[in-house]
């Protein structure tokens, strides 16, 4: 595979994460072989969308065969970065920290939880699964000398900025917010700030749209 020299859009980027799945899905029914215009069909994209899509790596098929499902996925996953293992922590060992740290899927994908952290004494010490929770005093001393490329925040809003910030200054190089506000970052570092509720308005949104009056 040859990548294209060209910035790959984001909009592209964020289809490849679906890709990925749909991929691992048919390899699943050992679906072995697959056209564009059959993926785009399962998809919801039309078949030149997705040799568009494809083509910023440098293609992968093979005009009239259609695609390697498993080389396809395999390629995918390479460039989604998902060949690697991210050491993680969760910031924030409340509701949604406990269900991220209980899903046992991420560590399967190379996600490695290694420490939870929290404000709350009546949290500190206790462990998820294996995962211990430790004292947010000791977070930057943690995330500096164990090698954590992934802060995971999941504390109140008023609290997000700071602890992106101590993430930052020991070297952690993406965040996964999912507080809802915007965390900033400098330029060195990824984030995505998952927007759950956003989510669900838009579904309202779409539950309600016959009766606007627009
Ligand atoms: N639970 C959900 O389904 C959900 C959905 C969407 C968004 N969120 C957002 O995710 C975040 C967490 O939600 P939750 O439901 O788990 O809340 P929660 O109150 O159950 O948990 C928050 C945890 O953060 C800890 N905390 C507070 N300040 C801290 C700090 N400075 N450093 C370290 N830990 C600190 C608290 O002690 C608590 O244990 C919130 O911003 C919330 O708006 C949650």
């Amino acid at each position: 595979m040859q990548r294209n020299s060209i910035k790959v859009s984001m909009a592209v980027v964020r289809r490849l994460p679906k890709y990925y799945r749909y991929l691992g899905d048919l390899i699943h029914n050992d679906v072995m072989r697959i056209s564009s215009k059959e993926l785009g069909k399962l998809m919801g994209l039309t078949a030149s969308q997705i040799r568009q899509d494809l083509n910023c790596f440098g293609g992968f098929g093979q005009q009239g065969y259609g695609y390697n499902v498993i080389e396809l996925q395999k390629e995918i996953g390479s460039i989604l970065g998902l060949s690697k293992s991210y050491n993680c922590v969760i910031v924030g060992a409340g509701n949604l920290g406990q269900a991220i740290a209980n899903y046992e899927g991420f560590k399967r994908e190379g996600f490695i939880l290694k420490a939870m952290f929290d404000v709350n004494p009546r949290l500190i010490g206790n462990t998820i699964r294996d995962i211990k929770i430790l004292d947010i005093l000791d977070l930057g001393e943690y995330v500096k000398s164990n090698d954590i490329q992934i802060g995971i925040i999941c504390v109140p809003k008023e609290h997000s900025q700071s602890v992106a910030d101590t993430l930052i200054e020991n070297n952690v190089k993406a965040i996964w917010n999912f507080a809802p506000t915007d965390v900033s970052v400098p330029d060195n570092v990824v984030i995505e700030n998952v927007a759950i509720s956003e989510s669900l308005y838009t579904l309202t949104y779409l539950m309600n749209e016959d009766s606007l009056n627009i």
